[in-house]
This record gives structure tokens, sequence and C-alpha cells, in this order.
């Protein structure tokens, strides 16, 4: 099994990071970087190759080379460097739906950086990897050891998340996220609890009303498909850790609603992957963490994690 490391953000800590989770992994699986080898940290012992399939070396970095540009300055985004971040992106998938590689574990990219030097058309990975994946939907789930989220909503603006918020939308979500547990994770009967929009989720239809003319309906629907429903719930009471015990992954109406219980119960383990792709793609929870860029003090702990989910979901897929 094979997973590829995109570069990322060069500017950030996405070189670092790859670097330090490949020498803590190299001898537990085959992994291969797609990138310019001028952002790598100063320093690191790396070798070109061409066939990600080949012998891989034990004691550098091997490398799918990439002619992006000089260095940037840590911390500070060149945006002549945003086209080949995003070449990076679309050389893994591309490798990795023509069966040469097994996955994809993407460094953080900046979103604005790639937006401002390259007309990026997309708020992330997630909806990029979509579109180069040729499907309309897929999900995103942040997973750590304590607790599974899905935002079902993602990069948008909190003012837009109610109009965004439509039955189609919710039942895919709800269904993909069931279909991924069960494919990728060896769930058989996933038990995923819903959660409100409004304050109490609604109580009642007091402080608002998507739980009742919304979410209720869409649920009913789909417990009669047979997946296994908890909620809607009010989100403020739903991550404790006795509440946790009641459910295998919480989907969650908008982006910091999900997001903000998993960084903060695990920011070091936490790790993003987009179910619904014909690939395997994970990533860390984090960003590209400019402050530090460049100091050569980033944890590389969440890497390590999306690296090992990565591989255990192509592990499971060839069984
Ligand atoms: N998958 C991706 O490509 C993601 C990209 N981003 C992007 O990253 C950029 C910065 O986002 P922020 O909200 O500032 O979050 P961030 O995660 O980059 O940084 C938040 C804080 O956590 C620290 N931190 C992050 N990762 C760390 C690590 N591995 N070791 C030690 N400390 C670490 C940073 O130094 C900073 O203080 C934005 O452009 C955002 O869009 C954010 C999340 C995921
Ligand atoms: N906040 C999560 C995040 O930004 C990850 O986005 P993506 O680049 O994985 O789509």
């Amino acid at each position: 099994m094979t997973i590829a490391i995109t570069c990322g953000e060069p500017a950030g800590i996405g070189p670092e990071i790859a670097v330090k989770a490949w020498a803590a992994l190299r001898d537990k699986m085959r992994m291969v970087w797609i990138g310019d080898p001028r952002h790598l940290p100063i320093g690191t012992s790396y070798t070109v190759i061409d066939d990600p399939r080949g012998s891989l070396p034990a004691d550098s970095l091997p490398v799918l080379a990439q002619d992006y540009g000089p260095a940037p300055t840590p911390g500070i985004a060149d945006p002549r460097l945003a086209a080949g971040v995003i070449h990076a992106i679309e050389t893994g998938a591309a490798l990795a739906m023509a069966g040469q590689i097994d996955g994809i574990c993407t460094a953080p990219i900046h979103k604005a950086a790639l937006v401002h030097g390259a007309g990026f058309a997309y708020p992330g990975h997630t909806e990029f990897l979509a579109a180069l994946g040729g499907v309309d939907r897929v999900v995103m789930m942040l997973a750590c050891d304590a607790l599974r989220v899905v935002p079902v909503t993602i990069h948008i603006a909190v003012a837009d998340v109610p109009a965004r918020l439509t039955p189609d939308l919710l039942a895919e979500t709800l269904r993909l996220t069931h279909a991924g547990l069960q494919r990728d994770f060896g769930l058989n009967a996933p038990r995923i609890a819903v959660a409100g929009l409004n304050p109490h989720a609604g109580e009642d239809g007091l402080m608002g009303r998507e739980e009742i003319t919304l979410i209720r309906p869409v649920l009913d629907q789909l417990r009669a498909e047979g997946l296994d429903l908890i909620g809607p719930l009010p989100a403020d009471t739903m991550f404790h850790a006795g509440a946790r015990q009641h459910y295998d992954v919480a989907v969650c109406m908008y982006h910091d609603q999900a997001l903000i219980p998993i960084k903060t119960l695990d920011f070091a383990g936490g790790v993003n992957v987009t179910l619904g792709l014909p690939f395997i793609r994970t990533s860390p929870d984090h960003g590209t963490a400019f402050d530090i860029a460049g100091k050569g003090i980033a944890d590389p702990a969440s890497m390590i994690a999306a690296l090992r989910m990565a591989g255990q979901m192509a592990a499971a897929r060839k069984v």
C-alpha cells in the first residue's frame, strides 16, 4: 500500500510535518511526497522517484518531484506558488484514481493564498477533490479516538447556513456518512447522532423551527430506510463524555458546531477524512500554522494519525 502526501502550502508547516511523519512511519508503510523538493526543510534527505509503485528508498524521502518555484519565506504565502500547490493535489488525485497509489494524505493549504494566487475556485480540498473525483456530494468527517464529527454545511458563512441547509443536503450527508462508516471504519450499523441548528434544538419551535420543518422529517424518512439516528439533539449537551457513548458519529449543521468539539478534545490526534470520494483522502485536522512555520517545532501527530488512517482504510478496502 502506498499513500502519497501532497505538499500543501510551502510557506506553512506542511513540508515539515510531512518529513517528520514519514520518518516516524517509514518502517511501517510506503509513502511518497508530491511537491517541489526546494520546499522541503533544509537538510532533508530525499530521492526523486518516477513510479510510486516501484521500490522506494528506505532512508530518504521518496519524492515525485514538481517544479513550482523557489521556497517562500516561512509564514508568508508566495502567490507564484499557488498553481503548484493546486497541481500537487491534482497529481495525487489522478494517481489515486489510476490505481498507482492507494490514497492521498493532503498537507494543509492556505485557502486565501490559492484564491489570490491562482483563482482557486473551491473553498477547500474537500470540494476540490469532489470535483476531481467526479462526484456531486462528499462528506467531511473529522475523527479522533474519542469522537467523529461531520458538518453538513462546510465552508460557508454562518449567515448562509439556514438557506443552504436543505432536506436533500441533510439526507445525502447522512446516507454518505452511514455508507462511509460501514465501508471504511468497520461499523455495520453506525449510530448517528444529529445536532439541531438552534439553541436547545429549537425548544419545540420557541428558538427556531428548522428542527421541526427540516431536520425531523429527514430523520423520520431515513429511519424508515434503516439508518440508526438519534436527534435532533441540543448541540451544547451532545459532546460530553457520557453523551458520546451513545453514538459513533455526530452530524452537525455547520462547520464550527462540529469542529470546535473535536479540535478541543484532541487537536493533536484529529484526522480529516473525506467520505464519498472514489479514492481515499485523509489530512491533518489543523491548518498551515504560519505563526510557527520554519521554526522546526510543528507537531506531526495529526499528520501521523492521518497517514495511519489512510493506510488502514486502504488495507480494509483490499480485504
Ligand atoms: N486541510 C486544510 O488544508 C486546512 C487548511 N486550513 C487553513 O490553514 C490556515 C490557517 O488556519 P488557522 O485557523 O490559523 O489554523 P491552524 O491550525 O493553522 O493554526 C491554529 C493554531 O494551532 C497551531 N498549530 C496548528 N498545527 C500545529 C502543529 N502541527 N503543531 C503545533 N502547533 C500547531 C498554530 O501554530 C496556531 O497557533 C487557513 O488558511 C485555513 O484555511 C485550516 C484547516 C485545514
Ligand atoms: N476546517 C477544516 C478545513 O478547513 C479542512 O478543509 P479541507 O481543505 O480539508 O476541505
